[in-house]
This record gives C-alpha cells, structure tokens and sequence, in this order.
C-alpha cells in the first residue's frame, strides 16, 4: 500500500487578527494581489480570498479615518492588506527571474527590475506581513465602477496621465497604485496642485488616526505602535484563517 501523507495544517492568524470588513463594511476593498493586475502579472501566494485582513488596532484605526472622510464625501479603497510571508518569498522569486518583465510597461517602466527591492519598492521582510501595514488610496463619492482588468490591453506607465493610465476611481494621486518609480514618492517636487493635494488629503487623515507613511509609496502606512512589530506571519488570506471569528466547515474560506 502508498504510504500515507500528512498534510501539514496552515498556520492561523492570532485572535486580534479580524477583517477589515467586519469592523468597517464600507471601506472599499481591490485586493490586487489576489488577482492578476499587478506588477507580476499573476495572483500571489497565499491569497485565498479577496479580503483584508489586519490587526485589531490598524483596522480601527482605518474605521475613525473612514468615519472623518465619509463626511467629506469620500471612501477609503484598500489595495493590500496584512500580506503572508509566502507571498512576499513569491515577490523575491518573481525578482530573480529577469526574464519575466510581462508588466513592466505598467508598473515599473523606468526602474530595472533588478533594482526594485534596493530601491525601497518591495521588500523581502515587509510591514504587511507583521498585520499593521495597508496600502490604500481614497476614492469619490458617488463611487464609479473601476473596470475589469483585461490583460489583453496595451500597458501605459502608471505615471502617464490620468486618462491615459489604467482607470482607476480613486482621486488622482499622481501615479498609480504601485507605481514603482520616482514620481510615487509621496513628497515628490513634480507633483503638483490637485495631485498633491489628494496625497496629502490621504497622508493627513491617515496620520491623524496614527498611520504613518512610507515615504516611497503615498498609498502604503503603518499603524503604530504595531501590536507585532518583530513577527513576519504566514497565515493564508482567508476567512478560515482567522480564530477570532465563527467558522463554519460548509461556506466558502
Ligand atoms: C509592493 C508594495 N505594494 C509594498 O508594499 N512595498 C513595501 C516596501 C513592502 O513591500 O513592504
Ligand atoms: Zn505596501
């Protein structure tokens, strides 16, 4: 007879762990590594489902910045969440391959690939897998449908205008979401009037709830002080994931 295999259960999230749905509903969610739009052009590691995940206290912090933009007429979108530290080594993998530059055209037109993680782009130990960091844009009331990413279309660069970039309801930040290059530094001198001004709306909302940004992406921020600040977790994005939620072993994970 076969030997018999085990199969090793995945790791589960911490009881402070929620989703960001469950303290907030109307935060909007593009969970974009859960799909193939984005810089590698395939879904990552570790996304089981399109959901956000955090801790506790970075999610309530995003509820009291969602509470002060809904009276002003806006909505926050999330675009990553708490990220798996499977999903970061696929990040790392996709780097060493030089080959594959499929999405180049969009998401890092100027920058060699070989350079994105020195850069300050994307790192191998990253915030978003310690639970507390998110990356996240502010869209206009009424909401406009953003529509479906089809990888037949011709790349523009991220930085190109607006109405020439992959649309996007957010306000225009400049640059869009992971856009890897110089013009996505939140305080870059070239972006200017109404483009900086929609950074900064994000940047001050989100730090007067106390998320701090990185100063090479305007979307990505960090809850301080982070309940984990020295734990990379590896715990699939899923529902069934969490321990501080009811399970049921019949609905989907
Ligand atoms: C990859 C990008 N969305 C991001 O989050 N970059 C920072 C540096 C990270 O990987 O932590
Ligand atoms: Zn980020």
């Amino acid at each position: 007879a076969a030997p018999r295999t085990r199969t090793v259960p995945d790791p589960r999230a911490p009881a402070d762990f929620v989703a960001l749905s469950d303290i907030d509903p109307t935060i909007l969610q593009e969970m974009r590594y859960f799909t193939p739009h984005n810089f590698m052009g395939e879904p990552v590691d570790g996304y089981r489902r399109p959901m956000c995940l955090l801790t506790r206290p970075a999610a309530q912090a995003l509820h009291r910045a969602q509470r002060r933009l809904l009276r002003r007429g806006h909505t926050l979108k999330v675009y990553d969440c708490y990220r798996p530290q499977r999903a970061v080594d696929h990040f790392v993998r996709w780097a060493r391959d030089l080959d594959d530059q499929s999405m180049k055209g969009e998401f890092y037109p100027r920058v060699d690939k070989t350079r994105l993680f020195d850069d300050g782009y994307i790192a191998a130990k990253s915030g978003h897998s310690r639970g507390s960091t998110i990356d996240l844009t502010v869209v206009p009331l009424p909401v406009r449908p953003t529509p479906p990413y089809d990888p037949a279309r011709p790349l523009t660069p991220c930085y190109a205008p607006r109405a020439e970039r992959f649309p996007d309801n957010s306000l225009d930040m400049g640059t869009g979401f992971d856009c890897f290059d110089t013009l996505a530094h939140t305080l870059d001198p070239r972006i200017r009037g109404r483009q900086h001004a929609h950074r900064m709306l994000l940047k001050d909302t989100l730090e007067r709830v106390g998320l701090v940004n990185l100063p090479e992406e305007w979307w990505h921020f960090t809850y301080q002080p982070e309940p984990y600040p020295d734990t990379y977790f590896d715990f699939p994005v899923s529902r069934a994931s969490l321990t501080s939620a009811p399970r049921s072993d019949a609905g989907p994970s």
